[in-house]
């Protein structure tokens, strides 16, 4: 799992760990849980059904320091939103998965993406907009390049993966942590309250939503 980084060497001795909260966001079945669960066991289960929240943790060993996912499952049904969006507070990255056989489920993200940046500054938070099932490419409904553009405009980093035959399941993560890390070094570099972000979530918002944990 652990990768060599080029973000720079850290002084001799000092290897910092980094705790960041990411939580998993989708409709009910587009894989959430599956992703969470190949990514941290390497493997797959059929039924995975997730009741109100579950929480997995996995370190990750860069060059420059370790990184601790705290990775927080939300059941994407109606009936627990009003609850699970409290878990998103305090969230440093958010992956918002849809299902590419099922068209309704990206628009669905787009949602969610709103709600994220009521919560959130463009520069708190990394979010990937991630197509789940592509191992179900003859059920396709959704193009490759509508997400990828979508997630473009939208200044998001953008993966499809398949949770099933794992492709790109431990890549969306660690692309997640490279993210997470250099912005932790870019604000060590320039210490300003909102510093150069990489992404971008639209024009300069305030935060409409309460306060975060
Ligand atoms: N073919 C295929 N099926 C998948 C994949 N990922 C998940 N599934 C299946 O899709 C169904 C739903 O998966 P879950 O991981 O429970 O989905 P979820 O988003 O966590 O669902 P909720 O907990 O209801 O929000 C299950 O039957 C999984 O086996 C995938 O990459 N490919």
């Amino acid at each position: 799992m652990a990768q060599k980084e080029v973000l720079g060497t850290p002084p001799e001795g000092i290897h910092p760990t980094y705790p960041y909260k990411v939580v998993l966001l989708g409709s009910t079945s587009v894989g959430k849980s599956s992703l969470a669960y190949r990514y941290v066991k390497n493997d797959f289960k059929e039924s995975l059904p997730t009741v109100g929240c579950s929480f997995f943790t996995q370190m990750l060993n860069m060059e420059v320091a370790t990184v601790k996912l705290e990775i927080w499952d939300t059941a994407g049904q109606e009936k627990y939103q009003s609850v699970c969006h409290l878990y998103y507070r305090g969230a440093h990255a958010a992956l918002l998965v849809y299902d590419i056989t099922n068209k309704e489920t990206l628009n669905r993200a787009k949602l969610w993406l709103r709600d994220l940046e009521k919560e959130f500054l463009p520069d708190e938070i990394v979010i990937a907009l991630v197509g789940n099932k592509v191992d179900l490419a003859a059920e396709r409904e959704v193009a490759t390049e509508e997400g990828e553009e979508f997630a473009r405009t939208r200044g998001l980093l953008f993966m499809e993966t398949s949770a099933k035959s794992n492709y790109q399941v431990n890549d969306i993560f660690m692309a997640i942590a490279r993210e997470l890390l250099q912005r932790e070094q870019e604000k060590a570099r320039a210490p300003s309250p909102h510093g150069r972000s990489t992404v971008t979530l639209g024009e300069s918002r305030v935060r409409t939503g309460c306060c975060r944990l």
